[in-house]
């Protein structure tokens, strides 16, 4: 069993209100109000902004140049993948870099962000590897949980482009990697002690991405 499942299968309620959250089941049924998709996804380039400094992180706590490189491949996946594609689906209406980066910041999006960000400080690679997971994994699940619902129907479903990135295949790939990368950094690191730690963190980062969907959903202006 991976570390993963093994967190999962202790948390499966947190696991749950992240994964099958509303604003999930309505981007798959593609009834999801564009207002709140977008809000969510200008606080989603802040919250990346954040997420590509906890990854830097992860190359000063890095054991060895092996980790050191695939911490960079997250790095460069953020900047250079994942905060384009924000601003080309925000381009389309109407909404530039500058609109964006100035946007506020969220309590939801800095309370998770800087969650991830210190409990990586706190403590080694381990810890923020399981402080990244349900981010890196969720999306990965989330994608491939949509793509299998609703497959037939995404042809008409305005978030198609949003659930064919996340169930891709190149995703799929980055998300195998990771979940690698951690079982490979538990080896090393991992003692039966240090578990219950571990799904702290774990669970605490899954209700914060619970709570980010949910600030989607609460988008200003919703009446
Ligand atoms: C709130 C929130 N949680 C998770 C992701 C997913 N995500 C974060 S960084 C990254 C690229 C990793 O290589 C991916 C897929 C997101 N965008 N926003």
């Amino acid at each position: 069993m991976t570390l993963f499942d093994r967190l999962k299968a202790d948390a499966p309620e947190v696991w749950t209100s992240y994964v099958d959250h509303p604003f999930v089941r309505k981007l798959g049924q593609g009834d999801l109000p564009l207002d709140a998709f977008k809000h969510y996804l200008v606080q989603d380039y802040l919250f990346l902004i954040q997420f590509a400094r906890a990854y830097a992180l992860a190359i000063y706590k890095s054991p060895d140049t092996g980790d050191m490189y695939q911490a960079l491949e997250g790095v460069k996946a953020i900047l250079d993948v994942e905060l384009n594609l924000h601003l080309e689906l925000c381009r389309e209406w109407g909404l530039d870099r500058t609109a964006i980066e100035t946007a506020p910041e969220m309590t939801q999006t800095m309370a998770y962000t800087r969650f991830v960000l210190e409990a990586g400080m706190a403590g080694d690679l381990l810890d923020l590897q399981v402080a990244l997971a349900p981010c890196i994994l969720g999306y990965a699940e989330i994608g491939r949980t949509l793509a299998d619902r609703h497959g037939d129907g995404l042809h008409a479903n305005p978030y198609r482009r949003w659930i064919d990135e996340y169930s891709g295949e190149a995703y799929t790939r980055v998300a195998a990697g990771f979940l690698a990368w951690i079982d490979q950094t538990a080896d090393i690191y991992l003692t039966e002690n240090r578990y219950p730690r571990l799904l702290k963190l774990f669970g605490k980062a899954s209700a914060l991405e619970a709570d980010f969907w949910q600030m989607g959903l609460n988008y200003p202006g919703k009446r």
